[in-house]
């Protein structure tokens, strides 16, 4: 197995156990066959086990062409610097709940966040110009805006998956990205296997594992369906496994990408009332949409327009704006 690029570092592989659960002695390996280009243009499009956000090392199997993406212990955010087109490294002010003491109760505290890409041609491209908003723990927020505006980009920054290159962060951990489409994420045989895959990189017993994956899936209203094979669940079951499995994680703060695009009406309203179920206490939620109905379910709301954060606070604030944005394009669009 070949290493690549100057990314990688040691990896733990691990072995299904028998009974379908993980341990803390190491869990499935996935093989994943995401082309070499596309895994090493970071920011990460890793699919597989991201949604606990410990995954910072990729090796390669040059002669199959296949990624070996493995799970391993968390890499706090701050640590994982994205690389500039001149191959520097950009750092904006990024702290760790452990390196400092939190503002009172906020589970996100972001201000001014910028961060350039490098595109395609290798130009940079500014994507976040100024985003700043305070999130309460506990809480459920959500984040809308026109599409293109930077809703996605600003949902890896805080998860570290992108690292800003102005401003500041401030943001508890364990934190969880769940993907907008189920399929990348759930990977494992079972649901049970699969919230218990992400385990594997903390040192657990077999008993532990087995009750954290019981309790995460029972928060989402999964428990009765922990031995079906993942091929037979809906894609709101499926998100609601990849929840469980941030859960599993203790993950205090979970960013949620458009979850509910790919889903029925029942499915949608299943993942958002799980979401609500566990929200609360020590865990937080960003949650990015278009769907304003959505915003029934939210204890605050973001709007970004242009790579910036326009309105941040109270839902109905948020929702007025965004209606009266609404109202204007289309009496200019009547106008024309
Ligand atoms: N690596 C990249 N290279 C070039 N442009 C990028 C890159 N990443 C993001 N962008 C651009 O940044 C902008 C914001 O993208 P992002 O996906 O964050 O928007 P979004 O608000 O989530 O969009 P949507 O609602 O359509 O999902 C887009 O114009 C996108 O094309």
């Amino acid at each position: 197995m070949a290493q690549c690029g100057t990314a990688l570092v040691q990896f733990s592989l691990a072995k299904l156990h028998g009974d379908g659960y993980g341990t803390s002695r190491g869990f499935s390996s996935v093989m994943v066959s995401y082309s070499f280009a596309s895994l090493l243009s970071l920011p990460l499009p890793l699919n597989v086990g991201l949604r606990s956000c410990s995954m910072r090392k990729i090796r390669c199997h040059r002669s199959t062409g296949e990624f070996l993406l493995p799970i391993i212990s968390r890499l706090p955010v701050g640590r994982c610097p994205q690389r500039s087109p001149r191959g520097q490294v950009r750092a904006a002010s990024v702290r760790n709940e452990s390196e400092t003491s939190a503002p009172n109760s906020v589970a996100i505290d972001a201000r001014d966040l910028g961060l350039t890409v490098t595109g395609d041609k290798g130009e940079d491209v500014v994507v976040l110009k100024g985003c700043s908003m305070q999130i309460p723990e506990g809480q459920l927020w959500m984040l809308l805006g026109p599409n293109g505006c930077g809703k996605s980009t600003l949902l890896k920054a805080l998860t570290g998956l992108l690292r800003p290159n102005r401003g500041k962060l401030y943001i508890v951990g364990p934190r969880s990205f769940v993907f907008q489409n189920p399929d990348h994420q759930v990977v494992m045989p079972t649901a049970e296997a699969d919230v218990a895959f992400g385990l594997g990189h903390l040192d657990l017993s077999e008993e532990e594992v087995k009750a954290r994956v019981h309790s995460s899936l029972e928060a989402v209203g999964m428990n009765e369906y922990g031995q079906r094979p993942v091929q037979t669940l809906s894609g709101g079951q499926k998100q609601r496994v990849a929840i469980a499995g941030a859960l599993a994680e203790s993950s205090r703060v979970l960013l949620l990408d458009e979850l509910t695009t790919f889903l029925d009406e029942s499915d949608q309203m299943g993942v958002l009332e799980a979401v609500r179920n566990v929200v609360g206490g020590s865990v937080t939620a960003l949650w990015v949409t278009h769907r304003l109905e959505e915003l029934d379910y939210a204890d605050g709301a973001v709007y970004m327009e242009n790579g910036r954060v326009v309105l941040s606070g109270a839902v109905e604030e948020v929702k007025r704006y965004i209606l009266k944005q609404q109202e204007d394009m289309s009496r200019n669009g009547a106008l024309r």
